[in-house]
């Protein structure tokens, strides 16, 4: 399913960009006057291969959750089970993602691709899991690459579900205690950073743990031989490397972002997990990034490192960490704005508007 995937994926059509910017230039507006809304609609236009690109609605946030081994060596201050409890409090409709989700009009699916527990079913629940939590990827792999590999196609199963279901644009969204210490060490392995550069404080945590939390990341790169400079470029080496140091939920995320990227609908990322998702998925094929869109950047310093490496400039910058798909969800009336302006804003010469300035 991930060759077939990864097969599926074009890359964006340069003359639909060609036409998307042209016809940008003949909307009643002076040139490049709604600066980056132009630049996102172009790209989407090259993404969908049309001009003008089809509207990114209705959409619909995936919330990938799992837990993690790396809690045990004391990197997060909030209780493993947080993640099983968030689970129910998305599923009960009481999380601030569904309350996001409903102001924008966005539809809110949870997958257990690995909680250490077992949850009742509920509509909005998809089961998937891949284990009970990864392994301490301090101390060896996280997970086997099957396990990474079974989770990359529970998120093209996802997003190929939710796409079957009528949604034109998927959103990431993630939970999981501890993954923060994992996107770390994600992303300085795929951007080379020092582990230093790129972890950050997560949930919030003080001095004493933040250098503990480092000294795990660079243990972490030790251990499973990822700390030799930078990744090679072949697909087993990425893969080796997230099943290594990622979580399920990375590597779920990984395949929703492939999935996505396959069914040629935009992808809308939201903070530091689904960009070390996003490193990933451009290992396996740099193609799936022209159907990515950056929603936001978060306060973690790794998310800058990831976006700057994958190329993507995000929509909002509001300061925000909660993860969930929370920053992604606020960018997503900017993204459908900035499309909507090229089905509905009149060219100078249908409203007989002058063209030139004097
Ligand atoms: O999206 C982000 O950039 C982000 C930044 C900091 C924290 N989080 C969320 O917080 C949890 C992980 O934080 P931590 O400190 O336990 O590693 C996890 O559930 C994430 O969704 C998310
Ligand atoms: C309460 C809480 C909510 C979250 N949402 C995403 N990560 C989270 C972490 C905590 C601790």
């Amino acid at each position: 399913m991930l060759a077939d995937t990864l097969a599926a994926i074009r890359a964006a059509d340069p003359v639909a960009i060609a036409e998307a910017r042209a016809f940008q230039d003949r909307l009643t507006k002076p040139r490049g006057s709604l600066g980056v809304l132009e630049d996102v609609a172009v790209r989407l236009a090259g993404a969908a291969g049309v001009c003008p690109p089809p509207l990114p609605a209705p959409a619909a946030l995936a919330i990938f959750a799992a837990d993690h081994g790396v809690h045990a060596a004391g990197v997060t201050p909030w209780p493993q089970e947080v993640t099983v409890q968030m689970v129910a409090n998305f599923l009960a409709g009481g999380a601030v993602a569904n309350a996001f989700a409903a102001q924008a009009g966005v539809t809110v699916t949870v997958v257990d691709v690995g909680v250490a527990a077992d949850l009742p079913d509920a509509p909005a629940l998809v089961k998937r899991k891949v284990g009970y939590g990864t392994a301490d990827l301090s101390r060896g792999p996280a997970m086997t690459v099957d396990q990474a590999v079974r989770a990359m196609e529970a998120g093209i199963t996802v997003a190929r579900d939710l796409v079957a279901g009528g949604a034109r644009c998927l959103i990431t969204g993630d939970m999981g205690i501890a993954n923060t210490t994992a996107s770390a060490a994600l992303i300085s392995v795929f951007t080379g950073a020092d582990p230093a550069e790129v972890t950050g404080r997560g949930t919030g945590i003080d001095d004493e743990t933040y250098e503990r939390k480092v000294g795990i990341v660079r243990e972490a790169l030790r251990v499973n031989g990822l700390d030799g400079g930078p990744l090679g470029s072949s697909a087993s080496e990425a893969l080796r490397a997230l099943a290594a140091v990622g979580g399920f939920e990375h590597a779920a995320l990984a395949g929703f972002i492939l999935g996505g990227a396959a069914a040629r609908v935009p992808v809308l990322l939201d903070g530091v997990i689904a960009g070390a998702a996003a490193l990933v998925a451009a290992a396996l094929d740099p193609s799936a990034l022209d159907h990515c869109v950056a929603g936001h950047r978060s306060a973690e310093p790794g998310h800058a490192a990831a976006l700057a490496r994958l190329g993507l400039r995000p929509l909002v910058d509001l300061e925000l960490r909660l993860g969930e798909g929370t920053g992604a969800l606020l960018a997503h009336p900017v993204l459908c704005a900035a499309v909507r302006v090229m089905h509905e804003v009149a060219t100078f010469d249908s409203a007989g508007v002058t063209e030139k300035p004097v």
